[in-house]
């Protein structure tokens, strides 16, 4: 699913009116329908429900709404900001369509002394600002938002959270921003849903179709896109009869060190269970018998060192490279990291203390191999990439680095977001806060690497690996909740979220 900047959403809208064609109030009057249908669902009637308005098409939405939930048993009490002296087109037309109601309360608020009390089983509709602000909220609007986010009552966003700017935030002031629990964003999610400082406002969301134009969707560009299991699994290829375990490459994963074979063991294990034919594993030399033991199937290579890495066999023999979990950054493992970078041919992963020793020798990235994949938390992002104030300031700083370096840059987290080296981001949905355990990064450093060997392109294996991961994540706690999810667990679901994939 695309995800386009505010500018975007109003020219898609102008189109959709032109070609449908629909009346713009029309158009309004199927999102409210579709807003309506979501609450009358998920908070059936009899509720009080407290609808603040704005002066644009937001406050249209709140107007509509107001008709229809009114229509269905609400108690409804409509609370007209004063901001501006004239409603929008649409919204006073749809003021005049609900003044018919006489069972609907409508006040003019021109201070906040007029600010009615909110109980908390109240819900309040959020319909003051959406995708048109232009600013900070400062002055009457500002007040009022205050007040509603002292509440207790159920916050409903109407499209966005008053007050949040749909991509950059960086200059908001965050007073003056709705605190929705439920945010119903018309046809595609903002961009801002996705930052971690943002979701004190928006709460839980969803989106919710309103029959935009397809044509427009399909044509208008945006560097952001968020992964849908339909997209991903039109990426994947497949099985043949005759293929052999040749056909799907050859890994060699370097990690683990004394007291972190772990780490080597789980990205190991989750290599194996991603599909490659072969997998290589340099480990240093105090966890042969553990490796042996652990992972039956994998081969291994067996550095000079006993506790670290210092050395890597002869490169030719593998499809794809991972490097970090659990290696530790010692002198000789940068020494040794110089040669690595500079022979290898074929796509690397750059994972946990290999992105570190990167981060600390900065010369480093003049070296990497093409199509290289970066997957840092975003601790390891900062050291690697720099210091950023929010997240859509770390989002430009992902966009370039990909592009200056061609190189695939994941940001993980809650949406793992993926900067490709052409310019595009894409945000994965799947994964839980199960998943903040240690050694789940190792396991999609397994899977990314995996991926790779069987010869999809970087930027496929990433988007695959990082879907299929978080998939795994979310069968898991499905079946074992949140709590008691460990790494192991990820690689134990793979089998199962495969299957989900392709289904
Ligand atoms: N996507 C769509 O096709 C549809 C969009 N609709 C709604 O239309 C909304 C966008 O409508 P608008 O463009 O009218 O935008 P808004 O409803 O966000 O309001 C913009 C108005 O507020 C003023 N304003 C902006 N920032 C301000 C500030 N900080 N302080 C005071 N005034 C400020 C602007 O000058 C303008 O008059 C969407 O969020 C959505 O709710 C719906 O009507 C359905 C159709
Ligand atoms: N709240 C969350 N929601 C979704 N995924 C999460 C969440 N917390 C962590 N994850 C995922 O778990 C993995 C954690 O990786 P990382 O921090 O490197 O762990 P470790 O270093 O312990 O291996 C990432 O892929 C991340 O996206
Ligand atoms: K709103």
């Amino acid at each position: 699913m695309k995800i386009f900047p505010a500018s975007k959403i109003a020219e898609i809208d102008s189109y959709t009116i032109e070609h449908e064609p629909i009346e713009s109030i029309d158009l309004m009057e199927r999102a409210s329908r579709k807003l309506f249908k979501r609450i009358v669902k998920k908070f059936p009637a009899p509720r009080n429900c407290k609808i603040f308005v704005g002066p644009g098409n937001n406050g249209g939405d709140g107007l509509a709404l107001a008709r229809m939930l009114a229509e269905k048993n609400y108690a409804v009490e409509v609370f007209i900001i004063k901001i501006s002296d004239c409603l929008s087109k649409d919204a006073e037309e749809n003021l005049q369509r609900l003044k018919i109601f006489k069972t609907v309360d409508i006040y003019e608020m021109a201070s906040v002394d007029a600010m009615p009390w909110l109980f908390p089983d109240d819900i309040v509709i959020d319909a003051i600002f959406g995708s048109g602000l232009s600013r900070p909220i400062e002055g009457l609007p500002l007040e009022v938002i205050k007040a509603i986010n002292a509440s207790e009552a159920k916050v409903i966003a109407v499209d966005i959270p008053s007050g949040l700017m749909g991509e950059d935030n960086s200059k908001n002031d965050y007073n003056g921003i709705i605190k929705a629990d439920l945010t119903l964003s018309f046809q595609f999610p903002k961009l801002a849903f996705l930052f971690p400082e943002n979701a004190q406002f928006v709460g839980e969301w969803e989106v919710l179709p309103i029959g935009l134009h397809p044509d427009i969707i399909e044509k208008e560009q945006t560097p952001y896109k968020m992964l849908s299991r339909e997209f991903v699994k039109s990426l994947l290829m497949p099985r043949k009869k005759f293929d052999h375990k040749g056909t799907y490459g050859h890994g060699l994963l370097i990690s683990g060190s004394y007291g972190k074979m772990g780490a080597a063991i789980l990205a190991s294990r989750a290599g194996l269970r991603a599909g490659m034919g072969l997998l290589t594993s340099h480990i240093p030399r105090l966890g042969y018998e553990i490796m042996q033991t652990a992972v039956p199937e994998a081969m291994v290579s067996i550095d000079r060192s006993d506790i670290i890495f210092t050395e890597f066999p002869d490169l030719n023999q593998f499809n794809a490279v991972a490097i970090g979990p659990g290696i530790d950054k010692k002198q000789n493992s940068y020494r040794a990291m110089i040669e690595l970078l500079k022979e290898s041919k074929v796509p690397m992963v750059i994972d946990a203390d290999a992105i570190n020793i990167i981060g600390e020798h900065p010369e480093l990235k003049d070296d990497l191999p093409m199509g290289s994949v970066f997957t840092p938390h975003p601790k390891e992002f900062e050291r690697l990439v720099g210091k950023a104030e929010d997240s859509f300031t770390r989002n430009k700083m992902q966009r370039e680095f990909a592009k200056e370096h061609s190189v695939t840059l994941v940001l993980k987290g809650a949406y793992t977001a993926i900067a490709c080296p052409e310019g595009s981001v894409y945000f994965n949905p799947t994964g839980n806060p199960g998943m903040a355990t240690a050694g789940s990064g190792d396991v999609l450093t397994g899977i990314i690497l995996s991926l790779l060997s069987q010869g999809y392109s970087s930027k496929v294996a990433t988007i695959i690996g990082v879907y299929l991961h978080g998939l795994a994540g979310d069968l898991a706690a499905e079946k074992i909740g949140m709590e008691a999810l460990t790494a192991g667990d990820l690689i134990n679901y793979l089998p199962k979220a495969w299957l989900r994939l392709k289904k």
